[in-house]
């Protein structure tokens, strides 16, 4: 790995261990909870890891596979029965929800206090006003990731592209947060190349391949790729691998530092779901957030 290289897999796994140290002092064991509904295969894999890295921590997990003709009241009594159950810490409602399903009116029924994927309007809007709350994992990793390239974020120029409600726009406030200046660009932003150029500190959650050129970027700059994109190769046994939004081999010369895909941000939103799912755990009881899990 080249030393420019942010590791997500070592982070993540750090991560992990803290959340495990943390488990391993309490008095209670926290519970996370993962609904899916259907049999799409990649969330099959996402959900499989989810339930192998909360066992791995010590953490009990609950899993309800529903099928994918599932009507939308019989999800949402799901969510309900695990709001209601006392035990159950953090619930995850696994998206995409087949096209039959309202997924905003799904995600409106979980318990803000169990939202470990920080999708609901009272987390969004506890993370918008500042206050305590469940933060979204994906860009929590993103933050992390950020702070071990540069430690502290305070006036960096941070460059967001992308504007989703579950990763742009909380990256956006998250970093806002770190006191970085902050820029949210999108699909109809004018001469997106010159914005990134702006940028200390790049994040892309568009899901474009290699949309991000090595000219786009700073030299010296921290690039954060959330993009997940599977294109074909012909060379792999599967036919394909995954890759980000940004040329990897273009922007690695230029960067300061960059998290790869695989290996980035991905094994950071699974060590984030379970450090949500402790500090759920913890909030719900009163108790104080654990020392080692503040970011
Ligand atoms: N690593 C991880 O853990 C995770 C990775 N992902 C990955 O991150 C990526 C983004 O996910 P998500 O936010 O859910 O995706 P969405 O499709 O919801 O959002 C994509 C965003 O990219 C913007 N966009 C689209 N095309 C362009 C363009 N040509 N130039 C600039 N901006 C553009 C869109 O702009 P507009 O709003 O104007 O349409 C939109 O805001 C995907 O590849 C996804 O797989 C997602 C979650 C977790
Ligand atoms: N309610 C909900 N919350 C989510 O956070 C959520 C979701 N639904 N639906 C799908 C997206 C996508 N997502 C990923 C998480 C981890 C990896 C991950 O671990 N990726 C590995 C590679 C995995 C592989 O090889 O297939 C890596 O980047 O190294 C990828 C993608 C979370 N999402």
């Amino acid at each position: 790995m080249n030393s420019n290289h942010i590791d997500g897999k070592a982070v993540a796994a750090r991560l992990r261990e803290d959340v495990a140290l943390t488990i391993a002092s309490l008095s209670v064991t926290p519970t996370l909870a993962v609904v899916l509904v259907g049999d799409d295969p990649a969330s099959q894999v996402y959900v499989g890891n989810k339930v192998k890295f909360s066992q791995a921590v010590g953490m009990n997990s609950v899993e309800r596979r529903l099928p994918a003709e599932t009507t939308e009241a019989d999800v949402v009594e799901t969510v309900r029965a695990l709001n209601a159950d006392p035990d159950v810490d953090g619930i995850l409602v696994q998206l995409p929800l087949p096209a039959h399903i309202d997924s905003d009116r799904v995600i409106a029924e979980i318990d803000p206090d169990k939202d470990v994927d920080g999708l609901t309007e009272i987390s969004a809007g506890r993370l918008s006003l500042g206050k305590p709350g469940l933060r979204p994992c994906t860009p929590t990793g993103c933050v992390i990731l950020a702070k071990e390239a540069l430690g502290d974020l305070s006036g960096k120029h941070c460059v967001i592209i992308g504007r989703s409600i579950l990763v742009g726009k909380p990256a956006a406030l998250l970093f806002l947060q770190q006191n970085c200046t902050v820029t949210v660009a999108h699909s109809r932003t004018d001469n997106l190349p010159v914005v990134c150029r702006g940028a200390d500190i790049l994040v892309s959650a568009v899901g474009r391949p290699n949309m991000v050129k090595g000219d786009w970027i700073k030299a010296g700059a921290c690039v954060i790729d959330v993009g997940i994109n599977r294109v074909a190769d012909a060379s792999r046994k599967s036919g394909s691998r995954l890759v980000g939004d940004v040329d990897f081999a273009e922007a690695e010369p230029v960067a300061g530092a960059i998290t790869p895909v695989p290996g980035g941000v991905g094994p950071m939103t699974i060590a984030c779901l379970l450090r949500n799912t402790v500090l759920a755990a913890c909030a719900r009881r009163d108790l104080p957030v654990p020392d080692g899990l503040s970011i």
